[in-house]
């Protein structure tokens, strides 16, 4: 129980600089005398649950997790199923949307466009600079599927981090969350006179790069032992940024390559139960994407490697791959594109433009079907029905978040194809009982990706993280499923194995960094496997 009794700005500095951790008991007379840890937890679980509307639950942790960090990760780890949904998609999406009205206290850095120049000072103002491991980093111009949200993206990079401390055991005060502000173009916000933010337009793409350099250059100065993740940049940055940073730094970006990595690891198990039913071999799976901005097309590129395991080349693994967008097909004689299309354009299709998505299945035929396009209820009835009258068992991933932006509901995924969907959402649906039988939804949310890639990562001391420790992420997910979860055709494993998982994934990225000679903890790799997977469980922090 931490008693916080200096001025809001201070109090993290205060903790971190001079309190040891965990922090001393209050004084005595300041708790009264029945006061006990363990039934303390009841009463905060009950206070949170005596709460009726999401965003009320995410301010009342929130508050929580500031007066008694330990506490609020005692709650989330404890109640994973129940916590995770407030603190993280979906509340967070209403968290972010409302966080100028919202605000209460700083819990990151927001550096702005005004910064430019003295960056490195503005980042010097953290507590323990040289405790800090990893940094989560967005801009706000894409977050979840709610568009340009500003500075109101802040709550992301929190939520996430939330995760990374729960997930994998990350220590709290490692954690640093960024939120740049290089205006917004949401004019909402620009005339909303409690908005937190610069009011101004985005700056351009040239000025928001020398930015992005200054900003990549002080935060490794800053902080010399930080991994950066990249979070909710607009489709053009997403690329642009990982592609510029990824071999200089140690950087992911988590739309990009975490989503891909989640759902290259529900897709491996989904695939090995639908061509179970089918006796299709899975080299033949063909797979169709409505949706291709940074985590569609991320998605795509991540699920070459699938096809790449099943000894395809790469021109035969591209054409089992197709994208629509808000035109249609996506082929090359459509004419000009955005030029993260290019890759997955088809060569093959000469024909007038299909629009639709029913006749686009008709004509692709595919054995699987991912929304990325953050388009709800885009996976009508007749969609889902003729996915089910072609594939004994389809796969049905509808991806986007939060849940109101979701393609199709699973309840009627689950009825619409008579509980033959092998199903995976980006946000939590509730279980769903039909024909007697009950169904978990299992997200496929790079929230099973980030923590272990990231703790695997940071452990190795990863100079840079390749795609190769991104696929070893995703496969390691993919086998961390139980016998029992394979017998439910489960394709992720439950949410409440988060930090087992966690360590799993770490070790096979640690593993991979080290083939890769991208490691600078030289010294793990003396060990075996098991001792390994020892030293990662060992490390992780404890509430
Ligand atoms: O935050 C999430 O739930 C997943 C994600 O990265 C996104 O939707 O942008
Ligand atoms: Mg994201």
């Amino acid at each position: 129980m931490t008693v916080v009794l200096t001025p809001y700005w201070s109090n993290g500095q205060q903790r971190l600089k001079a309190e040891p951790n965990p922090p001393p008991p209050p004084p005595k007379g300041f708790l009264p005398a029945a006061f006990d840890e363990s039934v303390h937890e009841q009463r905060c679980l009950a206070q949170l649950r005596s709460k009726e509307k999401g965003i009320e639950k995410y301010i009342y942790l929130s508050q929580l997790k500031h007066a008694d960090e330990s506490m609020f990760y005692r709650l989330v780890l404890g109640q994973m199923n129940e916590i995770t949904p407030l603190i993280y998609t979906p509340t967070v999406g209403d968290a972010c949307l409302q966080h100028s009205h919202n605000f209460r206290r700083p819990e990151g850095l927001y550096i702005s466009i005004r910064d430019k120049g003295k960056i490195g000072q503005v980042l010097r103002n953290w507590p323990r600079t040289d405790e800090a491991r990893i940094s989560v980093v967005t801009d706000g111009s894409r977050i979840l599927g709610l568009g340009d949200l500003g500075v109101n993206g802040m709550p992301i990079s929190i939520g996430k981090l939330s995760l990374y401390v729960a997930g994998a055991g990350i220590r709290p005060q490692s954690t640093v969350p960024v939120c740049l502000d290089l205006g917004t173009n949401t004019q909402k916000y620009l005339d909303d006179p409690l908005y937190l933010g610069l009011r101004q337009k985005r700056v351009s793409q040239d000025v928001m790069t020398e930015f992005m350099e200054e900003f990549m250059h002080e935060m490794t100065r800053t902080f010399p032992k930080l991994l950066v993740q990249f979070e909710d940049f607009s489709t053009d940055s997403a690329f642009l940024y990982l592609e510029k940073f990824r071999n200089r730094y140690p950087v992911f970006n988590d739309d990009i390559q975490g989503t891909g990595a989640v759902v290259l690891s529900g897709f491996i198990n989904a695939a090995k139960l639908s061509s179970a039913a089918s006796g299709m071999p899975l080299a033949d799976h063909r797979i169709l994407f409505l949706g291709s901005g940074s985590a569609g097309v991320g998605v795509g590129m991540q699920l070459m490697s699938f096809f790449r395991l099943q000894g395809l080349s790469e021109a035969e693994a591209k054409s089992r791959i197709y994208y629509v967008d808000s035109q249609g097909l996506i082929y090359d004689a459509r004419g000009p594109m955005a030029e993260h299309k290019k890759y997955f354009s088809r060569k093959d299709y000469n024909g007038p433009a299909v629009t639709n998505l029913v006749d686009i299945i008709e004509y692709v035929k595919p054995t699987a079907l991912l929304g990325l396009s953050t388009i709800k209820g885009a996976f009508t009835k007749e969609v889902v029905e003729l996915m089910a009258s072609l594939n004994p068992k389809p796969i049905i991933f509808p991806l986007s978040n939060p849940v109101r932006l979701c393609e199709v509901d699973f309840q009627d995924a689950i009825e619409w194809t008579q509980g033959r969907v092998l199903f995976a959402s980006g946000s939590p649906y509730a279980d769903v009982t039909y024909g007697g039988k009950r169904f978990v939804c299992r997200q496929g949310n790079n929230m099973y990706i980030f923590p272990g890639l990231g703790l695997g990562s940071i452990l190795v001391r990863a100079t840079s993280v390749t795609d190769g420790m991104v696929e070893a992420s995703s496969l390691g997910l993919a086998d961390s499923l139980t016998g029992d979860e394979r017998k439910t055709d489960s394709i992720y494993p439950s949410l409440d194995r988060i930090r087992e998982i966690s360590a799993f994934i770490a070790l096979r990225v640690i593993r991979q960094a080290q083939k890769e000679n991208v490691d600078r903890s030289s010294d793990l790799r003396r060990l075996s496997d098991a001792e390994l997977l020892k030293f990662v469980t060992r490390k992780m922090w404890n509430p």
